[in-house]
């Protein structure tokens, strides 16, 4: 039997919720067989939990892509991306693999540390990652960021973003309302050029949502490898992580990391696919 290869250029989260670490969980948990190109390490200061992200000799990372693509990998997701040469990087590996299967989750900032990590880096993405994006997952500021039009509070103001960000060149796009949407569900708003979509999950109360975004970008990119349709990937990535979050767990005082495996076993909340009209200008 042989598995759908699937890669991860990003960052170790050390305490393992998020980065490269939920990627590879997902992966699994998706049947596929994940590699990682290491970005950068994050690491926590023991006492007050800030963050630290030391990156990688970028000829090192370009050793481990190089090694990744000679396998043939049938999807590619970015993920912690710090610096433009790392972005230019990623950019060339897409390129270079020959997949039209790319998830590029724009990752600016960790929850729990508000520090973006480095602004130039927007510029970047749009430049080198949209243009081969076959779904990108911002959440709201992200999307505010890659548009330029500042964090969407609306799902209007979603769409906004969102017809920017397609127009960017990225083929379809997940704007994640999550919890910072106030909204009484978890409302995230797929664009695909052609029509809006919202899909809609009970919104977990917990905090323990570390490495959220991470699980729902690799389960999309694993589903596209299985040969599911983008809105099929986009819908079960929702349903995965939707009861990752609700069996969410606090690995200590500091942190709540997602189960990442926790559909198989306790199955998922049920999630709604409305289609939305246009209300841009309405
Ligand atoms: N409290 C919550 N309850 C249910 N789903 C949530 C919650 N928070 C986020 N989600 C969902 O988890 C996924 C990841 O979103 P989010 O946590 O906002 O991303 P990020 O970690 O990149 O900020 C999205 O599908 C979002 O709607
Ligand atoms: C290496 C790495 N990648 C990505 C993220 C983003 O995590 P999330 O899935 O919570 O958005 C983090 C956050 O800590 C991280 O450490
Ligand atoms: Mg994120």
């Amino acid at each position: 039997m042989t598995l759908k290869k699937t890669l991860t250029i990003a960052g170790s989260d050390t305490s393992a919720g998020a980065g490269m670490q939920a990627d590879l969980k997902a992966f699994q948990e998706h049947g596929t067989y994940g590699m990682v190109a290491l970005t950068v390490v994050v690491t926590m200061d023991p006492i007050t939990w800030s963050h630290t992200v030391t990156p990688l000799p970028t000829d090192l990372l370009q050793k481990q892509i190089d090694t990744a693509l000679s396998t043939g990998v049938d999807a590619i997701k970015t993920g912690m991306l710090s610096t433009e040469e790392i972005i230019q990087m990623a950019s060339q590996a897409i390129q270079s693999s020959g997949t039209d299967k790319v998830v590029i989750d724009p990752v600016m900032v960790c929850k729990g540390d508000d520090e973006v990590l480095n602004p130039g880096n927007t510029t970047a993405m749009v430049n080198y990652l949209l243009p081969y994006a076959t779904v990108v997952t911002p959440n709201l500021f992200e999307a505010g960021q890659l548009a330029g039009t500042g964090t969407p509070k609306s799902i209007e103001e979603m769409q906004a973003a969102a017809v920017k960000i397609h127009e960017l060149g990225a083929k379809n796009v997940v704007i994640k309302g999550g919890k910072a949407l106030v909204h009484d569900k978890a409302v995230d708003l797929f664009y695909n050029g052609q029509e809006f979509k919202l899909l809609e999950s009970e919104k977990v109360t917990s905090t323990y949502n570390h490495g959220a975004g991470c699980t729902f970008a690799a389960s999309i990119c694993a589903n596209l490898a299985n040969g599911l349709s983008v809105e099929e990937s986009v819908i079960e990535a929702k349903e995965f992580v939707s009861a990752a979050i609700k069996h969410g767990w606090a690995l200590n005082d500091h942190v709540g990391p997602v189960m990442h495996g926790a559909k198989p076993r306790f199955g998922a909340p049920k999630v709604t696919v409305t289609t939305i009209p246009n209300y841009i200008n309405a």
